[in-house]
C-alpha cells in the first residue's frame, strides 16, 4: 500500500440510475416509485432543444411536488460546448427545493470544466443561501474525458461519481459502430474456426474504475441502447461489476431490476465472503498469514477481496 491510502467512495447504494427526460413529467412519479437508487432527470441528449426551458421548470417543480422516496436525486444539465448549461445550473439552484442531491455534467474534457461548473454553483449557492451543498457526477463519453480521466476524478470535493457514455464515447473515438454498449458485431476474433466476441470498451471500464477508486468516487456504468435484450445486458453488467463498477444506468424501466440483480451480491457469494473472512481470523489466531479455503490459497488480500462483497451487500441492504 502507498502511503497514500486510498479514500472510501460515498457510502450510498447505486446500483441502478434511472433516466428520464425532463420534458416527459407524466414519468416522474412512476421514477420515483421504481426500484432504482438513483434518479437521472435529464436536461441533455433526450430532451429537445426547444424543450429545455420546459423541462427545466419541469423538473424544478418535480423537486418540489415529487416525492422521491430515499432516492438519490440528480439532474443531468447540458454539456459545457452548448448555450444551455449556465442557466440549467442557475436555474436549478435557484429554484429547486433542497431535495435535489446532484448536478450530473455530460461531455467533461478536463478539470477545468468541473472548476467552471464547480464555481457557478458555489456562487449561486452562497446568494441563495443554500445549505446543503450539491454533489457532482460526471460522464466521461470523449476521448479527452478518458485521455484526462484521472484529474477529471481528482478535481473537486464535489465529486461523488463517474459515469461511462458509451454512445458519445464510440462517437467521440469514430469507433466504427452505431451500437450503446455490449459486443459490437464487427469486434471478433477467430480462432480454428471458432469466433469470440471480445469486450471493446474493457480498457474505458478500467480507466475510469482505476481514476475513481484512487480519488473515492463511485465508478457507474452508463446506458445498453438494446433494452430489448435482457441477456446482453445482464452480461454487460456481470462483465464490468467484475471490472469493479457499483452500478449501470436504466435508459428504460425494465433494466432497473437486472442492473440490481448483478449490482447486488447474491446470498451465495455474501456467505462465501464471510467464510473467507473467518478462516482468515482463525489462522491469524494460529500466527498464520495464509492458509486455504475450498482447497485454494487466501490470504490478507483475500480478506480485503471478500470486505469488498460485505460492503457491496450491506450497502444494498443484503448483507
Ligand atoms: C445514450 C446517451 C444517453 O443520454 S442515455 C440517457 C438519456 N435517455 C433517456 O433519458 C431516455 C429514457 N427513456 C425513455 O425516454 C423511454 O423509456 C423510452 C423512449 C426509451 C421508451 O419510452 P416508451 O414510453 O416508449 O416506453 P414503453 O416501453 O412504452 O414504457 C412502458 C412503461 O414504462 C413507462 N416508462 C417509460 N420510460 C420510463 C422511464 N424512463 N422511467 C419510468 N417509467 C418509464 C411508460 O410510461 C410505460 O408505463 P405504463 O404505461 O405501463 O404505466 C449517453 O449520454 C451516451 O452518450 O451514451
Ligand atoms: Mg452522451
Amino acid at each position: 500500500m502507498s502511503f497514500r491510502k486510498q479514500p472510501p467512495a460515498p457510502a450510498r447504494p447505486n446500483r441502478c440510475q434511472l433516466f428520464g427526460p425532463g420534458s416527459r413529467p407524466e414519468l416522474f412519479e412512476k421514477m420515483a416509485a421504481s426500484a432504482a437508487d438513483v434518479i437521472n432527470l435529464d436536461l441533455e441528449d433526450s430532451v429537445a432543444p426547444g424543450d429545455k426551458d420546459k423541462a427545466r421548470a419541469n423538473i424544478i417543480a418535480a423537486t418540489h411536488d415529487v416525492d422521491w422516496g430515499n432516492k438519490y436525486l440528480s439532474v443531468r444539465i447540458n454539456g459545457l460546448d452548448t448555450p444551455y448549461w449556465y442557466r440549467d445550473v442557475i436555474e436549478l439552484l435557484e429554484g429547486a427545493s433542497d431535495r435535489l442531491d446532484q448536478i450530473m455534467i455530460p461531455m467533461v474534457g478536463c478539470a477545468a470544466d468541473i472548476y467552471a461548473v464547480d464555481a457557478l454553483v458555489t456562487a449561486v449557492e452562497r446568494a441563495k443561501g443554500r445549505d446543503k451543498k450539491i454533489t457532482f457526477e460526471v460522464i466521461i463519453e470523449t476521448a479527452a474525458g478518458i485521455a484526462h480521466v484521472e484529474e477529471i476524478a481528482a478535481a473537486s470535493p464535489r465529486m461523488q461519481g463517474m459515469s461511462l457514455g458509451y454512445a458519445d464515447f464510440a462517437a467521440s473515438m469514430g469507433m466504427a459502430t452505431t451500437g450503446i454498449g455490449g459486443t459490437q458485431e464487427n469486434y471478433y476474433m477467430t480462432h480454428n474456426g471458432q469466433t469470440d466476441y471480445p469486450d471493446p470498451w474493457h480498457y474505458a471500464v478500467s480507466a475510469i474504475v482505476a481514476a475513481c477508486r484512487t480519488h473515492g468516487v463511485l465508478p457507474v456504468d452508463g446506458p445498453f441502447g438494446d433494452f430489448s435484450d435482457d441477456d446482453a445486458y445482464l452480461a454487460h453488467s456481470h462483465r464490468v461489476a467484475t471490472l469493479g463498477m457499483v452500478g449501470k444506468w436504466a435508459i428504460h424501466p425494465k433494466q432497473v431490476a437486472l442492473a440490481n440483480q448483478v449490482f447486488t451480491p447474491t446470498p451465495e457469494a455474501v456467505a462465501n465472503a464471510r467464510e473467507i473472512l473467518a478462516a482468515m481470523e482463525e489462522a491469524q489466531k494460529n500466527g498464520l498469514g495464509a492458509t486455504t479455503y475450498k482447497g485454494k490459497l487466501i490470504d490478507i488480500a483475500s480478506m480485503k477481496q471478500a470486505e469488498v462483497i460485505v460492503r457491496m451487500a450491506e450497502l444494498a441492504g443484503a448483507g
